[in-house]
């Protein structure tokens, strides 16, 4: 393995190796190890031994799910898988982005590597393929329950493994056999448990998971950088987040929230007793006790999606080495789905706190002192100007929007499938609307930081600022100039939103 990759062995991957592989900034390295493939193999040999000794074994001579009553004669096993995924080509929405596909891809990869789904190696080449030439199946993003798997999502997988539907190829949809053509690669015929090893797991909300996580982790960040710009645009109360006071609330990650702002704030020692305002509102004071709730999470979100990733999520579970076939529901996403619920909401009360502090940013009635609006347009024209107002009003919709989004999925059982799957997580409905949260997040984050860096300049002529801020200032000032006279700031936004998300400045250490 070189840094440049990351080596799919059945060992444990991270959520960091997943997200590198979605971004292509490291490539997918399957092991060619004599001892993994035939782990892998001796899978599919035990599947094909049952098959000639017993001839009865569920999903492969028989039908899927509720259907599993009805026995399919040895002669039309090997159709089977395919009209597993035509059937399941039903999915409707917007596709999934190519990053979003390539971490599917990767986090399906690496269950079927655990070696307990009784597929060929070969199948775990044929995607690693895929992956190594960027040819993306087409996905839409709904139609799953999230328990029987992301079945329907995944069979656009499924299909294009085996030469079928459609792909993005060099910025082009273009149909898998056209592209497998070009390039020569040989469509693979699923064997008769392949189909269901690809699609009968949690692959789209782990991958799904796996890119929140990420971008929830460095909003945290961002949050509380903005914080400190904020306080002191406010002449706020360092107090708030003195190290004793927070000594007394061990909460881990809530304290290094504090930590963070006091440093950013360059507060050494106590601050003074009689501070001009004692106590400021809650978006400044209980910033910790918000932003702190994620921090604390994070660790047990990595836990929940990095156990679900290095899952063998399908059914039934072929355990060649002790030669049984074991029966049960591991495509079930419930650890993904609590996960996806619990982080839209950490996430969107994040979009909440500085959407407050906004709010007391332009506002010359709770801003002491600063303009109107946070105008910097002087004398005769400072009448025209209404700076950001237009700006406050677009962060509380993206607000709105992503409060609005905080629903439990998970909550939203439905029976289905003829009362087989009669309890289901939703989790794929979860990571989804988790993303778009991160995504009106996100917004309201650029926003606020453009705000932010225009009050404490409007504030701090010439007064000295710690060296995070004075950075922080800087690198905003790179793309986005102050705000004179009143201008159009879409483009502005646009650019910021697109650094946060390429997660372009480093903000804190650990
Ligand atoms: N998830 C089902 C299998 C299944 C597959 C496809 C379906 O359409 C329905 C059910 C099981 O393993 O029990």
């Amino acid at each position: 393995m070189t840094e440049n990759t990351v080596l799919v062995n059945g060992d444990r991957l991270t959520i960091e190796d997943i997200c590198h592989l979605a971004n292509q900034t490291k490539a997918l390295q399957l092991s060619d190890a004599v001892n993994f493939r035939d782990r892998i193999d001796k899978g599919a040999l035990f599947v094909n031994k049952l098959l000639r000794e017993e001839g009865v074994v569920y999903g492969i001579t028989t039908g899927y799910g509720d259907s599993c009553t009805v026995p399919i004669p040895l002669e039309y096993v090997a159709d089977l898988p395919r009209n597993l995924y035509t059937f399941h080509g039903c999915g409707l929405g917007t596709h999934f982005d190519r990053v979003q596909t390539r971490a599917i891809m990767a986090v399906r990869i690496n269950s079927l590597a655990q070696g307990f789904s009784g597929v060929r190696y070969q199948l775990l080449l044929q995607i690693s393929q895929l992956l190594k030439h960027d040819i993306l199946p087409l996905i839409p993003q709904e139609g799953s329950v999230g328990a029987s798997g992301d079945l329907t999502p995944l069979s656009y997988l499924a299909a294009v493994v085996a030469g079928e539907r459609e792909v993005w190829y060099q910025g082009q949809i273009q149909s898998a056999e056209t592209v497998f053509n070009a390039l020569t690669i040989a469509p693979l015929k699923l064997n008769p448990k392949e189909g269901l090893a690809i699609m009968n797991g949690t692959a789209v909300m782990t991958a799904l998971a796996c890119l929140a996580y990420q971008r929830a982790a460095y909003l945290s960040q961002l949050s509380t950088r903005i914080t400190s710009l904020v306080s002191v645009a406010l002449l706020g109360n360092a107090g708030h987040f003195d190290e004793s006071l927070f000594s007394v609330k061990p909460h881990e990650g809530q304290i290094k929230v504090a930590r963070r702002i006091r440093e950013d704030l360059s507060v050494v020692g106590q601050a003074s007793r009689n501070d001009a305002r004692l106590q400021d509102r809650y978006s400044l004071r209980c910033a910790p006790h918000v932003i702190g709730v994620l921090e604390d999470a994070l660790p047990w979100f990595r836990q929940f999606i990095e156990n679900e990733l290095n899952s063998a999520n399908d059914n039934p579970i072929i355990d060649a080495e002790h030669e049984r076939v074991l029966h049960g529901g591991h495509f079930y996403g419930g650890h993904i789905a609590f996960a996806m619920d619990s982080l839209k909401t950490v996430v969107a009360n994040l979009a909440d706190l500085i959407d407050r502090q906004m709010a007391q940013l332009v506002d010359p009635k709770f801003n002491h002192g600063l303009p109107a609006n946070l105008s910097g347009a002087k004398g005769e024209q400072a009448m025209l100007n209404h700076g950001f107002k237009a700006v406050q009003i677009a962060v509380s919709a993206w607000t709105a929007e992503a409060l609005k989004l905080t629903m439990p999925a998970s909550v939203f059982s439905r029976s289905t499938e003829c009362h087989n799957q009669d309890k289901v997580s939703m989790g794929t409905i979860a990571a989804r609307d988790c993303i778009r949260v991160l995504e009106l997040t996100e917004q309201v984050a650029a926003a606020v930081l453009i705000a932010a860096v225009q009050a404490v300049e409007l504030r701090s002529e010439g007064q000295p600022l710690s060296a995070n801020l004075n950075m922080t200032l800087s690198q905003v000032r790179e793309h986005v100039p102050f705000l004179e006279a009143d201008r159009a700031l879409e483009q502005a936004l646009r650019l910021c939103l697109q650094l946060i998300r390429d997660q372009h400045w480093s903000l804190y250490g650990p």
